[in-house]
């Protein structure tokens, strides 16, 4: 008989990741559901569990593989997978501080709600992945919201190791502690020149603060980064914020909550499958909020090929 197999980091967003697992399960055996658990122990784990599902063929034994966790414990499953197309459907469950892909594929953010729909697998779609590989590494691995470079990925280190997020996520507050890191970074981060190539044409730009490569609309706890970008059109959309001042930098990272900044003159668009991204000087890079590694790198998109039960 198919099972769900499920993937639980219990320590995502301080915790909540296993009394989300712990309803979850009351659930489960309260109406015989056939399941199996791995929890993850530590970074990059969820990656060799998927990777072992895979190696065992134990395909036919799953009804889905559900992740609990946040984006990180998301894009490291995903990046786990092989290159051709994965016969299993997958499933998230919101366990993380952020949840943007929970919140860009539009599921329920209650457990059990979530549950019960991934259950029915009435509504299964293909979703696209986005693919990186580093240049200087053997770094390499996907993304389902967003890979950035620059500023936000040193935003993101430094929420991500911050006390205060652990503090933050018992009131529920942790999106704030990506707030306070910006703010501290606004003041000390060195801009870089850079060259992007979107699909063959290269595109200078100097002063860069980041650029991010969007599979979904959100990243960093619900900012609407890239608010035209849909996870199902075979694109990437890159965007390039360049040439602007500390202060205005505010001024837009207040804009991306409503998803406006894109009118700004000093903000770049491109769309494309292909993109080789190279700077000046070597910058940090980040996949759906980990750090991965520093530029140069290769991006580009495999189209539709995550099934998922919404
Ligand atoms: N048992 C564990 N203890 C500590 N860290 C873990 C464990 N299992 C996995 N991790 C790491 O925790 C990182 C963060 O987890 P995750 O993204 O799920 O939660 P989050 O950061 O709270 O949420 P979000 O990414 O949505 O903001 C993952 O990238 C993973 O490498």
């Amino acid at each position: 008989m198919k099972k769900h197999v499920f993937i639980v980091n219990p320590n995502s967003a301080s915790g909540k990741g296993k009394r989300t697992w712990m309803k979850v399960e009351r659930y489960l055996i309260s109406n015989n559901i056939p399941y199996s658990i791995y929890f993850t122990s530590r970074e990059g784990e969820a990656t060799e569990i998927v990777k072992q599902i895979v190696a065992d063929k134990m395909h036919d034994e799953i009804k889905s593989l559900i992740i609990i966790g946040g984006d990180g414990t998301v894009q490291e499953a995903i990046s786990g997978l092989p290159n051709k197309e994965v016969p299993f459907t997958f499933g998230v469950i919101a366990g993380g501080t952020g949840n943007d892909f929970v919140r860009s594929i539009g599921q329920d953010k209650h457990p059990i709600k979530a549950l019960k729909r991934i259950e029915k697998m009435k509504n299964v779609t293909g979703i696209d992945v986005g693919f990186y590989q580093l240049q200087n590494s053997e770094a390499q691995g996907r993304f389902v919201n967003a890979l950035g470079a620059g500023f936000d990925a040193e935003v993101g280190k430094k929420a991500n190791n911050s006390k205060i997020k652990s503090w933050l996520n018992t009131f529920g507050l942790g999106s704030l502690s990506y707030v306070i890191a910006l703010i501290s970074l606004i003041i000390t981060y060195k801009r870089t020149n850079l060259t992007i190539n979107v699909d063959g044409k290269n595109h200078d730009f100097s002063n860069v603060w980041f650029i991010t490569v969007a599979n979904g609309p959100f990243y960093g706890g619900g900012m609407k980064i890239s608010p035209n970008s849909s996870n199902q059109d075979g694109a990437l959309d890159v965007i390039i914020v360049h040439n602007l001042s500390r202060l205005k930098l505010l001024t837009l990272f207040g804009l991306v909550f409503i998803g406006k900044h894109l009118q700004m003159k000093e903000v770049a668009t491109f769309k494309g499958k292909e993109i080789y991204l190279e700077s000046e000087e070597k910058i940090l890079i980040h996949a759906d909020g980990e750090t991965v590694g520093y530029t140069p790198a290769n991006i580009s998109i495999i189209h539709k090929s995550l099934k998922i039960s919404i």
